[in-house]
């Protein structure tokens, strides 16, 4: 809007003129303070001093934009020279004609003389800043008259309505300030914006500041107030702070970790605001710390809780808990409450077990420990933010500072951490603490919680209080699944009052062909520990098998590195109840066999129902789409591909939008690696069906029968009676019957992958296709699988991919 280099925008200021010394200058004793050599440079904005003064009104604040900046500086005209941090008053030696033409102005100082570059010199007359709006990038120095202190600055924003017509000061050590009434600014000599920002000593804040005024294209990061940042202090370290104020483009940080607990004043845009995390951040105390280390020193799993009552040093932060719904929240988002340092927090045996907020006390644990809290937790109905739950159900929190204390210096933090120790930690609701989803699931296994794993997450960007907001005012639905799925799942469009077409509801794939015979046996466990012992659960091993005699890459490396079997199933294949990389071998869950626990094993993931937020909306370009309300971690179980399921002739006849293969067995004699990944995506390529020249091998093993079973609402044609006997894969159809997962759409770089389960029938031409995320995926993300379609496979149809991804390859069809 405004020029630095124009005259558009001119500044008020008067000069004194002292003709009384006029004589005594010694020009030969002139020094150079700076050895700057300074170019031509039209950087000044300079306006003539009689001229009369222009008047420009800002739209907006209704200000009078006016002021002049001299082209000419007369003798003895006072300015402040800002030098080695001081400020000195000195005069001008003689008068200056041109201005903008001179690079160093000569100037007294004690009866010395020196030449001094204009970027160290400043009017010493204050703008009006009441009346004048300061143009953005100008220099200036900034006297608060309360603190007695200067410092120098950049205007970042000229005085708004939205600002409440002040100045906004970015200053040279990061820090920003609002101005008011009584601060006192003054004008540098020198507006050449590059120059004056070569002084800024800190490369970052050198960076920050091209951000915030170059970068149109900032993000605008949604903090609020009470959040928990780290901040990049100028020293390169990350430092945890919290929000304790905002004030419009500002916002007020407290170190609190710091003794000092300093507080200063940042723009919200900074890039040296590193991330926003979970409420609250709160810093591994010592008494964290000491007793991970006594709680490791005995055995890792040891079942008493190591406890202390040292409250001196515990962190009184806030603190990270979660209400039971009151239905009235928005999806995800969390509540933050300030606990008073001595809540008792769980009190079920009151001899025994009396809990503080921040205190323990030694005892065995066991379903005391969690009974009271998880009363509310129905496993099978989630209406919020899952990865709340724990929450809910009296769990905390923490997010640790490897470089606090002790051990944990050792190896810096990172923000993405895979590693095993990670930079969180859970504290159970009786005072536990855990570092690791290892040690998490062993409690849940000791105190027989109704909670599972997969509710806990294990890595930082994975933000729990992220959701997103919308206008309960284009719901059309509140529940397009009719109660059938454990989440409601509401249908959103803003674009028109249409619903999707209407089908029949169901989250378990039926049909009216009946398998005579599985001449797969089932494997099936007695374990009692809910499958935690891999090795010696059955189920766990035909996984492991299976993928090793199938040369699984992952297996052959680690076989490369000589780890045993042991430490290989300990991590392949399901890992705290998420799916990181596919299995192309297939992955047998535990069934109805099996006589572990149905909640709580370790090995039943996908056999359970749908427990992420998700929203049918409609698109502009692709119809219905499915997405996340809240950030969904890597590798999570999302929901089966549910439909009817229909034999390849019938498949032929149907409309072949809904339309999913089951074809392990390609796949699973498919020996080159990437044409067996490229076989897994084709469970959905309808190629695999009209295309007989796809020499992916098919092997039948069952027979069907059209042995009717109770259907309530038929919506097959004839066709669909026949009996079929030399078919050579079977389909899933969801146009008529189906789940939510008939929505999700293609793009070219998916956030989900399927992954072919077995659970009540281990025969290879009915697995289960399941969907897992392949990354994290963010609140309000579009969730979308690769259909992998062959382009130009069905003569006639011409779909446009509209996935939008950089990777686009532009068709589906
Ligand atoms: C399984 S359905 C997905 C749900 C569908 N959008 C709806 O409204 O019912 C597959 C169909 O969605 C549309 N579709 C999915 N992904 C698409 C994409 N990336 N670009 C264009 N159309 C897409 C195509 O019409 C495709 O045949």
């Amino acid at each position: 809007m405004f020029s630095h280099r124009g005259n558009m925008f001119p500044i008020l200021t008067t000069f004194e003129h002292n003709e009384e010394n006029k004589e005594n200058y010694d020009f030969s004793s002139k020094k150079s303070v700076d050895e700057d050599i300074e170019i031509i440079h039209d950087d000044c904005l300079i306006i003539e001093p009689d001229i009369p003064i222009p008047i420009f009104h800002d739209t907006n604040s209704h200000i009078s934009l006016v002021g002049i900046l001299p082209n000419d500086l007369s003798k003895q005209t006072k300015l402040f020279l800002i030098y080695e941090n001081r400020i000195m008053n000195v005069h001008v030696v003689t008068s200056v004609n041109n201005l903008e033409r001179h690079h160093h102005i000569t100037i007294s100082h004690v009866n010395h003389f020196y030449s001094i570059p204009k970027r160290h010199l400043y009017l010493s007359n204050i703008c009006d800043i009441q009346h004048i709006s300061i143009p953005q990038q100008y220099r200036i120095m900034y006297i608060s008259p309360l603190k007695k202190q200067f410092s120098l600055g950049f205007i970042c924003e000229n005085p708004s309505v939205y600002n409440n017509l002040r100045h906004l000061v970015l200053f040279d050590d990061g820090s920003v300030a609002y101005t008011t009434m009584n601060d006192h600014i003054h004008l540098c000599l020198c507006q050449d914006f590059e120059r004056n920002f070569r002084s800024i000593e800190s490369k970052l804040v050198r960076k920050d500041f091209q951000e915030l005024f170059f970068d149109k294209n900032l993000n605008k990061k949604q903090y609020q107030l009470h959040n928990y940042v780290r901040v990049k202090k100028f020293d390169d370290k990350y430092h945890n702070a919290q929000i304790i104020d905002i004030d419009c483009s500002i916002m007020k940080l407290k170190f609190y970790e710091r003794q000092a607990q300093t507080e200063i004043w940042m723009h919200r845009q900074s890039s040296l605001i590193d991330d926003i995390f979970l409420s609250p951040i709160e810093i591994a105390s010592p008494i964290i710390l000491q007793n991970k280390r006594k709680h490791d020193e005995i055995s890792p799993l040891i079942e008493n809780c190591i406890g202390s009552t040292n409250n001196n040093n515990i962190c009184n932060g806030t603190e990270y808990r979660c209400a039971t719904s009151d239905g009235k929240r928005r999806p995800g988002r969390p509540r933050k409450n300030h606990l008073p340092p001595n809540e008792t927090r769980v009190s079920l045996l009151p001899s025994i077990h009396t809990f503080h907020s921040n205190s323990y006390q030694l005892h065995q644990c066991s379903s005391y420990c969690v009974l009271g809290k998880e009363e509310n937790f129905n496993p099978n109905c989630f209406t919020e933010n899952p990865y709340i739950l724990p929450f809910s159900c009296g769990w905390k929190y923490f997010h640790i500072n490897r470089y606090a204390k002790g051990r944990f210096t050792k190896k810096p933090s990172t923000h993405k951490t895979t590693t095993s120790r990670s930079n969180y930690l859970y504290r159970s609701p009786c005072g536990r603490s855990f570092l690791t989803l290892d040690e998490v699931e062993t409690y849940l296994f000791q105190t027989n919680s109704k909670l599972t794993i997969k509710f806990f997450i294990d890595n930082l960007s994975t933000h729990i209080e992220s959701f997103i907001e919308y206008d309960s005012k284009y719901i059309l639905n509140n529940d397009i699944s009719q109660g059938k799925e454990s989440v409601k799942i509401s249908v959103y469009n803003d674009n028109n009052n249409n619903l999707p077409d209407s089908f029949l509801y169901g989250t378990e794939t039926r049909s009216k062909l009946i398998l005579r015979n599985d001449p797969n046996p089932i494997t099936c466990c007695s374990c009692t520990d809910n499958c935690r012992d891999r090795l010696k659960c059955p189920c766990w091993r035909k996984t492991f098998e299976q993928a090793k005699s199938n040369d699984n890459e992952q297996i052959v490396s680690w076989q490369r590195q000589h780890l045993s079997d042991e430490q290989m199933i300990s991590r392949f294949g399901y890992v705290h109840q998420r799916l990181k990389a596919p299995v192309w071998s297939g992955i047998y869950e535990c069934n109805s066999k099996c006589s572990c626990h149905t909640k709580q094993c370790t090995n039943r993931v996908v056999q359970n129902s749908l427990y992420q937020q998700i929203q049918l909306f409609h698109t502009d370009t692709k119809g219905w789409a499915l997405r996340a309300l809240h950030d969904i971690p890597h590798g999570s179980f999302m929901n089966a591909y549910v439909g009817e399921l229909i034999t390849e002739e019938m498949a032929t006849k149907r409309d072949f939008k809904y339309l999913a293969i089951l074809d392990h067995t390609s796949h699973l004699y498919t020996n080159d690696n990437n044409k067996r990944k490229q076989s897994m995506k084709n469970c959905f390529n309808y190629n695999r069906i009209i295309d007989e020249t796809n020499q992916i091998p098919i092997k039948r093993c069952v027979r069907l029968s059209t042995d009717s079973i109770s259907d309530e609402d038929d919506n097959d044609d004839d066709d669909d009676s026949d009996d079929e006997e030399n078919h050579s894969c079977f389909i899933l159809d969801a146009k008529y019957y189906g789940s939510i997962s008939r929505f999700y759409n293609h793009s070219c770089k998916p956030n989900i992958h399927i992954q072919n389960v077995f659970i009540n029938s281990h025969d290879p031409q009915f697995p289960v296709i399941a969907l897992f995320a392949c990354r994290n995926i963010r609140a309000g993300e579009e969730i979308c699988w690769d259909y992998n379609y062959t382009v130009g496979c069905m003569s006639g149809v011409r779909i446009d991919c509209q996935c939008q991804a950089s990777n686009c390859r532009g068709r589906l069809l």
